[in-house]
């Protein structure tokens, strides 16, 4: 297995200055397919925001919109306080990150980071690309062509030549799809470590809802054209807006409860609950995997599968207030499917739904 070297931040090494984005009102028409609905969102400078969402709710179209690679149909969207909705590409200060890399196979790594700048006529442009490249964690690497680095080395030079043109605002576009499980966890933290160290606004498309948590300051996400809900990772989590939210930001039970203001009541099981502004009488309850447990009192069910995953086990269990999925650790043995168990929930992982 190829380690990688940890990037390290230099200090000769300064972004440009961060810049806000407003999205106000944007929407894309693809002849008479709206693909995104008057999309309005304030990005903060210096923070990442992830546009998350199922395949084909328009995040790419949102963030090549930024880029200025889509025209906008309606709206206006400005960068650093400037309206740019009618500039191309080139005159935005904007740069994206692909998942394919896009590097030039014919230039070795540093002509690569040092293209862009060659073409903006910048005095120095090897010395800035060397800058970048250890930026990276490949200073040392220049020489090479881009066929001899791993995925995840290209995938590195890619970034090396988004950062070396100290743009306002970085646009990542799935960057670690093509790379596998792990290299995709350590990359991840990497472009967090790189965007906080530098102050830089970025925006970043991906459709994997771990990864969206795991580097976001604020997460959108989207359905079909639409912002369903704005938020840190833990607002996501833990106070989804609705249901769709709920069942994409991890794992969801969605059970029939009652609430009275203090009481929540799953069937016969009740337990004290307060959640200020929650609707009350019959309501819908976000349950976390991780509020569940077996117990030898509680809500009845039956174990309807059961699946052994490691370091816990996956069971569905039919109940009268609805299917749960639990994944509490594993035990020596899985319980068989028609095993009646009791379920207690604690409130630290329940939220009722907004009605
Ligand atoms: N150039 C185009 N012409 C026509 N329709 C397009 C074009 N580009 C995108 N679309 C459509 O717009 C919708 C949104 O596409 P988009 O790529 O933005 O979605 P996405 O959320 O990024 O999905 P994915 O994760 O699959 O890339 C899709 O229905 C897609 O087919």
């Amino acid at each position: 297995m190829t380690t990688l070297p940890a990037p390290r931040p230099t200090a000769r090494f300064q972004a440009s200055q961060a810049a806000p984005v407003r999205l106000e009102g944007i929407t894309k028409r693809f002849g008479r397919n709206t693909v995104v609905n008057r999309v309005s969102l304030d990005i903060q400078p210096g923070t990442l925001v992830t546009l998350l969402g199922p395949s084909g709710c328009g995040k790419t179209t949102i963030l090549r919109m930024i880029a200025g690679l889509e025209t906008i149909t309606e709206g206006q969207l400005s960068i650093d306080g400037e309206d740019v909705t009618q500039l191309s590409a080139a005159q935005r200060d904007v740069t994206m990150v692909f998942q394919s890399y896009a590097l030039f196979p014919h230039l070795s790594v540093l002509e690569n980071v040092a293209y862009g700048l060659r073409v903006g006529r910048h005095p120095q442009p090897l010395t800035a690309a060397e800058e970048a490249l250890a930026l990276v964690g490949l200073g040392g690497y220049g020489g090479r062509a881009p066929s001899q680095l791993s995925g995840g080395q290209q995938q590195r030079v890619a970034l090396a030549r988004a950062l070396v043109m100290k743009p306002k605002v970085l646009l990542f576009d799935e960057p670690l799809s093509n790379l596998d499980a792990k290299l995709r966890r350590k990359m991840r933290n990497e472009i967090r470590a790189i965007q906080q160290d530098l102050g830089i606004t970025a925006v970043y498309v991906t459709h994997d809802q771990a990864e969206a948590l795991a580097i976001s300051d604020v997460v959108v996400v989207m359905s079909a054209g639409n912002i369903e809900q704005v938020g840190s990772p833990e607002d996501l989590y833990r106070r989804p807006a609705n249901a769709f939210v709920a069942d994409f930001i991890g794992e969801a039970n969605l059970l029939q409860a009652t609430y009275d203001g203090q009481q929540l009541a799953f069937g016969s099981v009740t337990l004290p609950y307060t959640q200020p502004g929650a609707p009350t009488g019959n309501v819908r309850v976000l349950v976390r995997p991780e509020a569940i447990a077996f117990s030898h009192t509680g809500l009845a069910g039956r174990v309807t599968s059961g699946a052994y995953l490691g370091a816990t086990t996956e069971y569905t269990i039919d109940t009268p207030a609805g299917e749960v999925l639990i994944a509490p650790p594993s035990e020596a043995t899985v319980l068989p499917n028609g095993t009646d168990v009791r379920l207690s929930f604690r409130s630290n992982g329940l939220y009722i739904l907004p009605a």
